[in-house]
């Protein structure tokens, strides 16, 4: 049997993809709630539905197809059926704060009367108090949190399909992600990957489930080849669960070999793809401003250890060296983003120059403004599809972000 899922590089020519489009939960939100929403702005609607469209013809055009999550969500649930719905709901509304309770009741009456997309479409654009028919008869809900405006937050990062969930050859990690404003977004993956016809009992491997307290954001997974992954030790991915997930790959899978790079923990460089991507078969874009004194940075390189379920280390701080040798290449372009030029390079890595999607060896999808690192890349011999950007970007991050690789051909 064919897996659904088949990715065994950041660049063979991409099949199928996962995006999300935006839709009323990027516009769902006060200013005030922006930072713990991890939004810097509010995005224009109609202007971002404009360029994520534009995003998903430019690779349409290039023959591949693109699946959207909110689809693929609710057709999981149409399929799996009444108690999958309830079950589904329940989960969520737990998640959400309510896990029992007047409140709990409520919303549960209000998003279970919609049919499963409208309640998809819902639960993604956050539920506010003003629509749900509920007078508060307890204390509890009567004065705690009286002046919010929401029972259920909006999840406006949902259009970056890249996080919540990341596949890794013939499986998939499902992720317990950060930050509360993102971590109910990998139910919809698992809902899809347990129910949706195309996934459901198709020999899926889930390398990581989303059952853990320690933090892996799919950012920060990039699967450099059949056997070797690099992994951003970052804000958002722990040491510890790339060590498990390292362990899981080795036992049962082809990968050997896990790079775990350290990169600073700030929210302009939250995953490792914010810095750094792999664009051909020997050439990645680099932020200079993860590189420290000499070009150097923390890099681990690990490999199975000894006995079963032990995992053997190596340190090296010269990236260029590390990657050559575990792709086994004699050398290497790393193409700085806005050209190394400190201004450029953090206002282009600001607005994800650094963001690369690689639809096939040597060609890229870039987001326009950042004119800086797409000649430059251009110079490099890249061919480069630009997209739209002003809004999109508003969100932080640019079209490897925006999109979840489901199938590659092999490279
Ligand atoms: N793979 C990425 N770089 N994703 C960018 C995610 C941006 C999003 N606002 C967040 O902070 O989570």
């Amino acid at each position: 049997m064919t897996s659904p899922i088949h990715v065994t590089s950041e660049i063979g020519k991409l099949k199928t993809v996962l995006l999300k489009r935006p839709g009323r939960e990027i516009e769902n939100f006060t200013p005030d709630m922006m930072p713990r929403l991890l939004f810097d702005d509010i995005p224009y609607l109609p202007i971002a539905q404009k360029e994520h469209d534009y995003f998903a013809d430019t690779l349409r055009d290039n023959g591949i197809e693109v699946l959207y999550l909110e689809k693929l969500a609710a057709e999981a649930l149409d399929a799996g059926g009444d108690k999958v719905r309830d079950d589904f709901l329940e989960q969520m509304l737990t998640e959400s704060g309510y896990a029992t309770g007047t409140i709990h009741d409520a919303l549960k009456e209000y998003l279970g009367s919609m049919n499963n997309q409208d309640m998809v479409n819902k639960i993604m654009e956050g539920v506010r108090k003003n629509e749900v028919d509920f007078v508060p008869t307890d204390l509890v809900s009567a004065a705690e949190t009286e002046d919010y405006e929401f029972y259920m937050d909006p999840m406006p990062n949902l259009y970056f399909t890249r996080d919540p969930s990341a596949c890794i050859g013939e499986g998939l990690s499902i992720n317990h992600m950060t930050f509360a404003a993102r971590q109910r977004e990998s139910l919809f993956n698992q809902i899809v990957i347990d129910y949706h016809p195309r996934f459901a009992n198709k020999g899926v491997h889930v390398w990581r489930n989303r059952d853990h307290d320690t933090r892996i954001e799919g950012g920060d997974e990039l699967v450099l080849n059949d056997h070797v992954m690099a992994i951003g030790v970052s804000q958002r991915t722990s040491a510890d669960a790339i060590q498990d997930i390292a362990k899981n790959l080795f036992k049962d899978g082809h990968f050997d070999t896990v790079i775990a790079i350290k990169i600073p923990h700030n929210h302009a460089m939250m995953h490792l793809d914010t810095v750094f991507t792999m664009i051909n078969y020997d050439q990645f874009t680099v932020h200079p401003g993860i590189l420290g004194e000499g070009g150097h940075i923390d890099t681990w390189t690990i490999t199975p250890g000894k006995n079963e379920g032990e995992l053997h280390l190596e340190h090296r701080t010269d990236l260029k060296a590390v990657l050559k040798d575990a792709l086994k290449l004699d050398d290497l372009d790393l193409i700085p983003t806005g050209g190394g030029d400190p201004i450029i390079a953090g206002r282009e890595q600001w607005n994800d120059g650094s963001n690369t999607l690689a639809i096939a060896p040597g060609v890229v999808v870039t987001y326009n403004r950042n004119y800086v690192s797409n000649d430059l890349l251009r110079k490099h011999g890249l061919k480069v599809l630009e997209v739209i950007s002003s809004e999109l970007s508003r969100g932080r991050g640019g079209p490897r972000c925006m999109s979840c690789p489901i199938v590659r051909e092999d490279i």
